[in-house]
């Protein structure tokens, strides 16, 4: 299959800078579903990364434990904790989302799976389903079919093949995952160096990112930042393209100021407004 390289200005074409009349109601609403205890940094990560890309208003849904770290470490985040204390039981709530990410830290236990498959049989949004998600995926196959059309799975390249099985070169494990993402009709961020994403009928290939991104979190933070983009409304395809270059983006800009050892994952999104603000075409208009 060709491969199309994501160029700024491919991005360019897809990036839509806020309208000036805009408001937290029309931003778009994340919910990131994840966490449990001593990983509550992943869903916090994800939180703070949907609210500098922009979404309007962003939730977190728990684990009850990570209640205290999230209202302080985020106060800008609105929290919704499971009656499970360290881990998700029962993924319940009253809330409308734009778009859900879910997955970051929320561990494989036979109790999270269950609240996972339940979440799996009601939800009807824009879906991001990353780490633990795919995890359970990988164990529970015939689950997949419960995935919304167009759900964005992010993949690293174990949790690939975890889900897809191990092939004997890159080439041919690529080639796997586009089959896969046709056949269930999603898209698959193959995260890596590069990152390559494909919706089974199209492969990009990302040119932005350097080894200063391996580090723990950032892909929690790219989970983040593509939930945020699917809630301002932004197609699938469209959000996994502007959302991995935006982040492989953060730190390219980064590098020459902090070097590769220096860097963590919230420098991600330390950097998302200085990514943001070069891929604008002008100034962001009054
Ligand atoms: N602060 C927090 O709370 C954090 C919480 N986190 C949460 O932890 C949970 C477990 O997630 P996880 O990804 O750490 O574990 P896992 O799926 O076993 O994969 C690890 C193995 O995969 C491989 N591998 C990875 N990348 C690769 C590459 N580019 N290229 C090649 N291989 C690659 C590599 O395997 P190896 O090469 O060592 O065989 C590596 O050892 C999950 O819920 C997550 O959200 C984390 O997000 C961290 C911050
Ligand atoms: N050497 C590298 N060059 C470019 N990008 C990288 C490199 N190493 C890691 N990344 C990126 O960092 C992210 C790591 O995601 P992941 O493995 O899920 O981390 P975590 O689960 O710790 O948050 C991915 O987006 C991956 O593409
Ligand atoms: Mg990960």
């Amino acid at each position: 299959m060709k491969t199309t390289r994501l160029t700024k200005s491919h991005i360019q074409k897809i990036y839509r800078p806020a309208n000036p009349k805009t408001h937290k109601g029309t931003q778009g609403h994340a919910l990131l579903i994840g966490g449990s205890y001593g990983k509550m940094g992943s869903i916090t990560l994800s939180v703070k990364a949907a609210l500098h890309s922009g979404a309007g208003l962003v939730t977190a849904f728990i684990p009850e434990c990570g209640y205290q770290i999230l209202q302080t470490v985020v106060p800008e985040a609105m929290v919704i904790t499971d009656m499970g204390h360290k881990h998700l039981s029962n993924i319940q709530y009253e809330i409308e989302p734009n778009a859900i990410g879910i997955g970051p830290g929320i561990g494989q236990e036979q109790g999270v799976q269950h609240a996972f498959h339940e979440f799996l049989r009601r939800v009807r949004k824009p879906l991001v389903v990353d780490a633990d998600g795919l995890n359970i995926l990988s164990q529970k196959k015939d689950w997949i079919s419960l995935l919304p059309k167009n759900t964005i799975l992010t993949p690293h390249p174990k949790e690939l093949s975890r889900l897809i099985g191990e092939f004997a070169s890159e080439e041919d494990s690529k080639e796997n995952a586009i089959r896969f993402a046709r056949q269930h009709k999603l898209i698959l961020v193959l995260k890596g160096a590069p990152t390559f994403i494909t919706d089974g009928n199209s492969l990009f290939q990302n040119t932005t990112g350097n080894a200063a991104l391996a580090t723990g979190g950032t892909g929690d933070v790219l989970t983040g930042i593509i939930t945020a983009l699917l809630a301002q409304g932004y197609e699938a395809l469209d959000a996994a393209k502007l959302g991995v270059y935006l982040h492989g983006l953060t730190a390219d800009l980064a590098l020459p100021e902090t070097g590769t050892e220096y860097f963590v994952a919230s420098d991600v999104i330390r950097y998302l407004g200085k990514a943001f603000l070069s891929i604008a075409k002008s100034p962001p208009r009054k």
